[in-house]
């Protein structure tokens, strides 16, 4: 059975499993009243009854040959009583003996049944220390002695936080951190995680975290706030840890691939819905390009300052963000490297919902202009306070020939681990995007600048909170009507949405327009004549205007 045929089908049964466990919660521990009650205190004695078994009987199994000698003893002696036929009680005697022989057991049970949490993760750690030497040796971590003693990294503590198991790792005299580096891989796969992080302590000592939870649980977002707005350090979603993800957008250009239905939505309104009181107090403008009609964007118009819905608008649109780089450059040369967001000078963050419809489904003259005016947007913006959004389906080269001018990447759900290679790279064996399950839309590799990665869900923004947010959060400089836009209703975006599917698609070219003509096949052209270079253009008034102010 070929992989994804196995994934799919662990998918099916994982979801399975969850709704089973979700019905019987329900129908028991999960019901409300005396009935609920009484569940409850069942399942918690059961649990209380099985952890202390299970630590008498690890006890028991690790201690076998005293346990033998003990159960030969009270047998013994209850049958040397019997045989002899001596009066009195037979039983107690022996059985107190047993149970003060024993008693290291019961108290080891005691300790399994009062603490169950600190006493499995004590037997955790105790199972991958041992097994360490070993590990550590198969994964090629040792260093054999002319005597031939085998030395090997010391793992001086382990940890655990929620969803991963962190062991502190230090270098042997000779190696680098590079060549625990190289082990992690070999690592994580000997103690069966499903997953790893590395971070440098100090020189010489890594803290590798081994991922327990392949999953990370999903998490609705909830109204921002001021305070966390800001585009240094966004809260976008849950870490597989619990902890909270953080996105930094200033300073950065981020292209965001993933198939379709894998959450790029998310991934874009975690970050226009984050940013949105910052936009409310001027100190951000959104700019957005959304060439499926509008039908991810419009929900949220209110809160972008430049909108745009068809490619003419949009290559507007990147003229006015490029004219208003132009003016900082000037306006910042030799006085600052780092454009510093405020009111009336605010970070521009231009927001592009697919970017392929631009680069690579519009017509030829568009997508060289889109091509140009992105390419000035990449290589100059961060420093100007001017960062991009990307968000793309297919990460071919047609689609995203400027990938490496984005910095830092998010590979949500990719359909094959070509993919993977073309948005990652080297980042790739770390971040194995193709292997993101179905069922998790949202879920998504994030790869900072300096190629670190890490496994995070992005939160699900419901139509709903976009439409609050967007009333609550409006910009206070609104982007015009833009050309081809829609009706909020769902059902004009469904329309605007399919009209333009249309005008993309070669199936169909009842909405074929300027921008986007349907392709046809061409003859091959003739070799250009050399042309006069072209006199500049003036800078559109509109751009003037928005630097100024
Ligand atoms: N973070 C999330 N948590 C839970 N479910 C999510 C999350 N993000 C998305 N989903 C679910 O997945 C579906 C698809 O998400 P979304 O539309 O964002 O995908 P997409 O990558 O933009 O797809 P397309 O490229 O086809 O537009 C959503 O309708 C939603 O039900």
């Amino acid at each position: 059975m070929n992989t994804p045929t196995l994934t799919g089908l662990r998918a099916t049964l994982d979801t399975r499993v969850v709704s089973a466990r979700t019905a019987l919660r329900t129908a028991t521990v999960g019901r409300a009243g005396w009935s609920g009650k009484a569940w409850r205190t069942a399942a918690w004695i059961a649990y209380r009854d099985w952890m202390f078994t299970r630590g008498l009987t690890v006890w028991m199994a690790k201690h076998a040959l005293f346990v033998l000698a003990v159960a030969v003893v009270t047998v013994g002696w209850w049958g040397i009583l019997t045989l002899a036929e001596l009066p009195g009680d037979r039983v107690t005697g022996p059985v107190l003996l047993a149970l003060v022989l024993l008693s290291p057991g019961l108290v080891h049970g005691l300790w399994a049944m009062v603490t169950p949490h600190g006493y499995l993760v004590r037997m955790h750690g105790r199972k991958v220390l041992a097994a360490w030497p070993k590990v550590a040796t198969a994964c090629g971590l040792g260093d054999r002695q002319p005597g031939g003693e085998v030395l090997i990294p010391k793992l001086s503590k382990i940890r655990y936080e929620t969803g991963a198991t962190i062991l502190r790792i230090h270098t042997l005299a000779g190696q680098t951190l590079d060549t625990l580096h190289r082990a992690a891989p070999a690592i994580t796969t000997t103690y069966k995680a499903h997953g790893f992080s590395t971070t440098t302590v100090q020189p010489g000592v890594l803290d590798l975290g081994l991922f327990t939870t392949a999953r990370i649980a999903g998490s609705v977002a909830g109204l921002p706030r001021l305070e966390a707005a800001s585009p240094d350090g966004l809260i976008v979603g849950r870490t597989r840890s619990g902890q909270v993800a953080q996105l930094v957008v200033r300073g950065r250009h981020t292209l965001v691939v993933g198939a379709t239905g894998s959450g790029k939505g998310s991934v874009l309104w975690s970050v226009v819905g984050g940013l949105a009181p910052a936009v409310h107090t001027g100190s951000v403008e959104l700019s957005g390009l959304d060439l499926k009609g509008g039908i991810e964007l419009e929900m949220g118009r209110s809160l972008f300052t430049r909108i745009a819905y068809e490619s003419t608008d949009a290559v507007r649109v990147l003229r006015e963000l490029v004219a208003i780089m132009n003016k900082r450059k000037e306006a910042m040369r030799g006085r600052s490297r780092l454009h510093e967001p405020r009111p009336g000078d605010p970070l521009h963050v231009l927001v592009i919902d697919e970017l392929a419809d631009l680069m690579a489904y519009s017509d030829f003259e568009t997508r060289r202009e889109a091509d140009r005016l992105m390419s000035k947007v990449l290589t100059q913006g961060r420093a100007l306070g001017i960062c991009v959004l990307a968000c793309v389906q297919n990460p071919r080269q047609d689609a995203v020939g400027q990938r490496n001018l984005y910095p830092q990447k998010i590979a949500l759900r990719l359909d094959s681990d070509i993919e993977t290679d073309m948005v990652l790279g080297p980042a790739m064996a770390l971040a194995p995007a193709h292997t993101i399950l179905e069922p998790d839309p949202g879920t998504a590799y994030l790869v900072r600048e300096d190629g670190s990665p890490e496994l995070m869900r992005f939160d699900y923004w419901p139509d709903d909170l976009i439409r609050d947010v967007a009333l609550r959060f409006a910009t206070p400089r609104p982007a015009h009507a833009p050309s081809g836009a829609l009706s909020t209703s769902d059902a004009d975006a469904v329309n605007a949405w399919t009209a333009a599917a249309a005008r993309r698609g070669n199936t169909n070219t009842a909405g074929k327009s300027e921008d986007n003509p349907a392709p046809r096949p061409r003859k091959p052209r003739a070799p250009r004549k050399p042309r006069a270079p072209r006199a500049p253009r003036p800078a559109p008034a509109a751009s003037t205007e928005e630097v100024s102010s």
